[in-house]
């Protein structure tokens, strides 16, 4: 089975594919969209993204991307524990406290905010592709005192010594990935901790009270939502469509008559999965 992630090697969409298909062939990718495209075409047969992380909330780009741009389905999710460490190649190990440069996912630097800017502030902070694109670009310049924030898988691949670690500003920091694939495609994920189904629901435009109308049709039939969340259009400022996960998997009865109460109220709703959660 081959499985694609954001590369290079070691970044922790690359950590989830080794613990949740330690067998698969991995196949890096320089973006997400590029690895979705890649499962969209069959030259995998899943792409791993990132979705959500708890201290920075959606990874738009693949939200986006996924509703906007793609067919693939949900067909699974990880969640897994996130530890940013300060990373320096081993010649500037004694003045890490000196860098001029820091270098990371955007993602990773927002979840090291509070520390930057305690402990490095005025330092630049430069985004790079990925957590382990930075380590790999710190390693490719001995020459030069900058740090990237990264795992300490990227710091062992990339012979990067450990300046400071833990540095994320919450101790709970947890992204959930997601396993997309085409429809009809199944990958088996065991064992499974809970069951969603995520839906994209577009409300009719300018009708009083329909999101009060949609939460309902869940509500009265005791479906447990997980999330809402609205994203733009992108048509015209004030058009928005919702995200809406499900703590269920799809069944015959209940979501399936849910989506057609969501319907008779004008609603369009896309199903983006139903599929098993693992915790890592
Ligand atoms: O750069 C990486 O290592 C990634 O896998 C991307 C990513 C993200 O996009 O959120 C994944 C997990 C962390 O939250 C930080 C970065």
């Amino acid at each position: 089975m081959k499985i694609g992630y954001l590369g290079p090697e070691a970044t922790f969409t690359d950590y989830a594919v080794r613990q949740l298909f330690p067998e698969a062939e991995r196949i890096p990718f320089v973006s997400i969209p590029e690895c979705m495209d890649a499962a969209t075409a069959g030259e995998i047969d899943a792409a791993i993204v990132p979705l959500e992380n708890s201290i920075e909330g959606s990874v738009n780009l693949t939200i986006d991307y996924l509703v906007h741009e793609t067919d693939l389905q949900i067909v699974g999710e990880a969640v897994v524990p996130i530890r940013q460490h300060l990373l320096v190649h081993p010649n500037h190990l004694d003045k890490w406290k000196e860098v001029q440069l820091i270098c990371s996912h955007p993602h990773a630097l927002a979840q090291c905010h509070k520390f930057l800017h305690k402990e490095f502030k005025g330092i630049p902070l430069e985004h790079m592709s990925s957590t382990a694109a930075a380590a790999k670009f710190v390693q490719s310049h001995p020459e030069r005192n900058i740090a990237a924030i990264a795992n300490s898988l990227a710091g062992e691949e990339y012979g990067l010594a450990l300046a400071q670690q833990n540095i994320h500003d919450y101790s709970y920091n947890h992204t959930v990935f997601a396993v997309l694939a085409k429809s009809g495609e199944s990958i088996s994920i065991d064992p499974t901790v809970e069951s969603k189904t995520s839906l994209m629901v577009t409300l009719p435009s300018d009708h009083a009270g329909t999101l009060h109308q949609v939460l309902s049709a869940f509500s009265w039939r005791k479906l447990n939502l997980s999330k809402i969340e609205s994203r733009p259009m992108k048509t015209g400022l004030g058009k928005y469509f919702f995200i809406i996960d499900i703590n269920l998997k799809i069944d015959d009865v209940l979501i399936p008559g849910a989506i057609a109460e969501l319907e008779a109220l004008g609603c369009t709703v896309k199903m983006l999965g139903s599929y098993s959660s693992y915790k890592i």
